[in-house]
């Protein structure tokens, strides 16, 4: 199958969103007349003045709903299924710990993520390691927490992690990833499911290297797991297809006399940015009931953007305004390095001002960019913005999933603060990084003369 071309900017034929409707299509957002913007019952300037910018702010109740709408529609399908938040679109503890909470488990990527998920009270019985190379150190730390399950993506992995169960004495739970062949119809740079792909293995091999897992002394395999790609907007078809093709396996393998037990059905559905129509959770649902639902499987799912996206938004501070000569720059104290998802994949934001007066003034086009020396470093060009002086205040939306989580310090900027609010109150749950921090574990090399920096 040939590689996707890479989607145009969505929507960029279409006008922008008014504020109006990003605002009425965002329950987590209200705008008061007089406290202007808030996330739930709080300002959004009460938090930047008392935390400042840039600052990440989610709101607990939109994570909580989410969390429940997923489980109901699953749970209303007659699904046996069980929820592994992806933590690589948010591990904030506090996040992961709101929604172990609601009874989700966890989809690690790493032993940070898997050391994160315990640490925020994720139970190991609920934690699933995806990913397609785990180190011999993060193999041995997911069998000693005896996790739920290693998702493996290759014959050389399963002979290495079954290695190392053997040498602890264990058997390690896995399910083989399958790489369906199916295009997710998503950007380029995050469809995974397309045999061009490095994930898992082509579903024509699967037979064959899922009895060679049977025959490994140190695995258990359990099952199969399938992740097509993310941000996927674009009906339910890709869906349909993956979880058919999958089916399909279920029933050739147990033919072969092979046990499976479970079926992970990945992550992947799509939020509204600006104006993708995603599938519903309930579409979801029946696509995995219509491939797998009358083989006695255990669903699974590991979902990240889908839950946390909409949950948080961006909040800085303009710096200045640089009238250019054919160009309005407005010049914000978040960049690049906060909020990646423009620069890497062109990703469309919504951008709306904090105060009441901004949200009514005439509007004119304008760049929305950050201080990092990049041209990438633009959060959106060309956007119907209204006069935004310094100290102004814009919150840039969705952005709860990859975003802190994308962070780096590039230009030596430290990680910006995370905030989390619930009803009328709010609390910090990430200090903002202090320059000290930024700098601390550096050192001169051990044969230079002279004082160590710091
Ligand atoms: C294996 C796996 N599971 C789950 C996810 C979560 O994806 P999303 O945030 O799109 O739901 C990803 C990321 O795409 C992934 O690679
Ligand atoms: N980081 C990406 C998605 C990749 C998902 C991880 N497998 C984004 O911001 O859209």
């Amino acid at each position: 199958m040939a590689a996707p071309a890479p989607l145009p900017i969505p929507g960029s034929e279409t006008p922008d969103p008014s504020f109006g409707d990003l605002l009425a299509a965002r329950p987590a957002l209200a705008m008061d007349p007089l406290a202007g913007l808030m996330v739930e019952e709080v300002p959004l300037a009460r938090i930047a003045a008392a935390v400042g910018s840039p600052t990440w702010v989610y709101s607990a109740g939109t994570l909580r709903r989410r969390a429940r709408m997923l489980k109901d529609a699953l749970a209303e399908a007659g699904l046996d299924a069980s929820i592994h938040y992806a933590t690589k679109a948010n591990p904030a503890l506090a996040v992961v710990n709101l929604l172990a909470q609601e009874g989700l488990g966890a989809d690690v990527v790493s032993e940070g993520e898997l050391r994160g998920a315990l640490a925020a009270g994720v139970p190991a019985s609920g934690i699933v390691f995806s990913g397609v190379g785990k180190t011999d150190r993060e193999m041995r730390l997911a069998i000693a927490e005896d996790i739920l399950q290693l998702n493996i993506e290759s014959a050389e992995e399963a002979e290495m992690l079954s290695a190392v169960a053997a040498s602890l004495g264990r058997k390690a739970r896995v399910a083989l990833r399958v790489n369906p062949d199916v295009d997710a119809k998503t950007h380029a740079k995050i469809t995974t499911g397309l045999t061009e792909n490095k994930f898992g293995v082509p579903i024509a091999t699967a037979p064959e290297l899922y009895a060679r897992l049977c025959a490994l002394p140190g695995l258990d395999p359990v099952g199969l797991t399938v992740h097509i790609g993310s941000q996927i907007a674009q009906g339910i078809g890709s869906y349909r297809a993956a979880y058919q093709r999958l089916g399909e396996l279920v029933r050739e393998l147990r033919a072969a006399g092979h046990p499976v037990h479970r079926v992970d059905c990945g992550g992947g559905l799509g939020i509204t940015y600006r104006d993708e129509i995603p599938a519903t959770p309930a579409a979801l649902a029946g696509a995995i009931k219509a491939g797998l639902g009358d083989l006695g499987v255990k669903i699974m799912m590991e979902p990240g953007r889908w839950i946390a996206g909409p949950a948080g938004v961006l909040l800085t501070r303009v710096i200045v305004e640089k009238h250019a000569t054919t160009r309005r720059f407005v010049i914000v104290d978040a960049a690049m390095n906060d909020l990646l998802r423009p620069a890497m994949y062109e990703a469309w934001h919504g951008i709306l001002p904090v105060s009441p007066s901004a949200f009514r003034a005439p509007l004119s086009p304008a760049d929305v960019v950050g201080p990092v020396c990049e041209s990438s470093d633009t959060f959106t060009k060309a956007r119907d913005l209204p006069p935004l002086p310094p100290e102004s205040l814009v919150a840039i939306l969705d952005a709860g999933a990859y975003g802190a989580s994308m962070s780096s310090t590039y230009n030596a900027r430290p990680l910006a603060a995370e905030v989390m609010v619930e009803g009328a109150r709010f609390s910090v749950i990430r200090d903002r990084q202090s320059y000290d921090a930024l700098l601390a574990g550096q050192r001169l090399p051990s044969w230079t003369e002279g004082q160590n920096p710091g």
